[in-house]
């Protein structure tokens, strides 16, 4: 037992120095001197703080912004993670985020990406689009562009609107149950199936509360992206073999079965050769293959992984606190009323919205502009994800500050951090940490820099999702806003009067009894999974006076 112990403490020290010295081996990065000493947190300094202000439970992001105030709003923060990650430059500005994310003469296609993509590999595979780089990824965008594209994602209508059906009959029962429920668990389940349907045009039954009933590629992809949640620091798997090893295997049986769906949707897309009625963004990227290769069996199954896991977990994030924020912003959610009511007419039944989308959806979804600036300005206070790249040593790629500062960046991680740069006072003024939609109306919205605004970042590696994303959170807002009455429970809940009402603070949102703030689960989430109770809104607000 005890050469056992010896043999793997020995096997752990030698993995933990290889690791250390393959960062050490950055070599500009040995004495960093690209990055002047005050600008930085030594290793030791950074995990100390980091644990000290609330790593695992709250999101690095805040924690790092606190330190980054703590150094007076640097133009950019260094913060060593050797070992269990390479050194991090922490990028907190607009115009630098935006010299990483825009093509440059060194590199065309934009600043490659950070390899910290790679512990999402069992979730997305190898291939994915996510992490590929050069001709390699500018073909796989060519390829799938179209299915993302607007004219295409209205031919996806009916099949996004077939899935609201479940969702609006869960929350009939919790309206007239009273019971509390997890906002998470269910936008998720929906957004799953939605992103099932668009992707593949295959039913996941993701919605079935019974998890027997849903399909198998649901149960397994929960359980592996539950395995990121277990071990939220996403440590290297020499640390966590046992985690690693099971992530493995469940990454290995998803494959085969989204391998299997590729193979049945080939074959369909050729049977029906010229009048192709398939819509889905995987029928679509398949239509000009010759044959099912492995090699692009193996790839294609890779990007649908990548579809389901990114266009299910944001979008679900942003849902969250969309919804959190309207059911404590009373003068928001009668502005989102009063416009579904000329847009949609008076009629709130989930079924009814549900036909005039399906006949006309392409037509007055952009016409929902308050509720583009509820996700609008809900993605400025909450994004879900950022990017993060890196350049190898000897490369010479530099950033330069608002200053005129120039640092060297090769061989650092550059985390470009959207929830501390869209709440630069310096862009969005005395009100950066208020949720106000408003701002992204009429002249004052042509004040803001486009590159202030950056969740699905920017340049040519920005979200392929985009549009869908935005589609999908219109409709679900369109259908859930005038029939129903969110209200938070836990962390975030409306602190009452004397009288048991809420009351609002000078912001114009409800004072609340605690902060609601976001977690890491791979991507941003609300901490709590969103605990709410739901009932029938009695009368439109929009109907009631001012
Ligand atoms: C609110 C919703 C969403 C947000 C905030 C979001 C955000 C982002 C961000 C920040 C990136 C850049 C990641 C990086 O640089 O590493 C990205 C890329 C990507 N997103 Fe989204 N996303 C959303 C929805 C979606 C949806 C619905 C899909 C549908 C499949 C999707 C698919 C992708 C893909 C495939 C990429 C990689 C693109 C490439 O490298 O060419 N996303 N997204």
């Amino acid at each position: 037992m005890l050469s056992l112990l010896l043999v793997a403490g020995a096997t752990l020290l030698a993995l933990y120095s290889y690791n250390r010295l393959r960062y050490l081996r950055f070599s500009q990065y040995a004495h960093i001197p690209q990055v002047p000493s005050h600008l930085i947190w030594g290793h030791l300094k950074a995990f100390g703080e980091l644990t000290r202000r609330g790593i695992p439970d709250r999101h690095p992001d805040e924690i790092f912004k606190e330190m980054w105030m703590s150094m007076g709003r640097p133009p950019l923060m260094l913060v060593d993670l050797r070992p269990v990650n390479a050194p991090m430059v922490l990028v907190p500005t607009h115009d630098i985020a935006e010299q990483i994310s825009k093509p440059t003469q060194l590199f065309p296609l934009s600043t490659p990406k950070s390899p910290t993509w790679t512990h999402m590999i069992p979730i997305i595979g190898e291939s994915s689009i996510l992490g590929k780089e050069g001709a390699d990824w500018k073909e796989l965008r060519r390829r799938y562009s179209p299915g993302f594209a607007n004219q295409h994602l209205w031919r996806l209508l009916p099949l996004i609107l077939e899935k609201m059906g479940p969702f609006c009959n869960y929350l009939d029962e919790f309206s007239t149950s009273g019971e509390e429920f997890s906002a998470e668990r269910l936008i998720s389940n929906l957004t799953f199936d939605i992103i099932g349907a668009a992707a593949m045009e295959v039913d996941l039954h993701a919605q079935h509360m019974d998890r027997s009933k849903q399909s198998e590629v649901i149960r397994l992809f929960g359980d592996l992206v539950q395995s990121y949640s277990d071990d939220n620091n996403n440590f290297p798997w020499w640390i966590v073999p046992l985690t690693a090893l099971k992530r493995h295997q469940l990454a290995r049986r998803i494959d085969s079965l989204i391998k299997r769906i590729i193979q049945q949707k080939y074959a369909e897309v050729k049977e029906e050769a010229e009048g192709n009625r398939s819509r889905s963004i995987l029928a679509l990227s398949l239509q000009e293959s010759e044959s099912l290769t492995p090699q692009l069996l193996s790839e294609t199954s890779d990007q649908v992984r990548s579809f389901l896991f990114a266009g299910h977990d944001t979008n679900t994030s942003m849902l969250q606190w969309a919804i959190y924020e309207l059911s404590r912003t009373p003068r928001a959610l009668k502005a989102v009323h009063s416009e579904l009511d000329e847009v949609l007419g008076p009629d709130t039944d989930p079924r009814v919205i549900c036909s005039i989308l399906a006949e006309r959806g392409h037509d007055l979804l952009p016409r929902m502009t308050y509720v583009n600036a509820v996700i609008k300005e809900t993605l400025r206070l909450h994004p879900p994800a950022g990017t993060a790249r890196m350049t190898t040593p000897g490369t010479g790629f530099t950033v330069k500050t608002s200053a005129g500062e120039e640092y060297l960046m090769d061989g650092l991680i550059m985390y470009s951090c959207a929830s501390i740069i869209q709440r630069d006072p310096i862009v969005f003024g005395d009100t950066a940490d208020d949720w106000v939609p408003e701002r992204w109306l009429g002249e004052a919205a042509n004040r803001i820099p486009s590159s202030a605004w950056r969740p699905f970042e920017r340049g040519p590696r920005n979200c392929i999702g985009l549009e869908l994303a935005n589609i999908e959170s219109r409709i679900i807002i369109a259908i859930v806003a005038r029939k129903y009455e969110f209200i938070k429970t836990g962390l975030g809940e409306s602190a009452l009067d004397a009288t048991g009402l809420p009351t609002l603070n000078d912001k114009g949102q409800y004072r609340v009894q605690s902060e609601l703030y976001n977690t890491r689960k791979m991507t941003s989430k609300p901490v709590d999974g969103t605990t709410m109770k739901v009932k029938f809104a009695v009368k439109p607000l929009s109907a009631l006076s001012t």
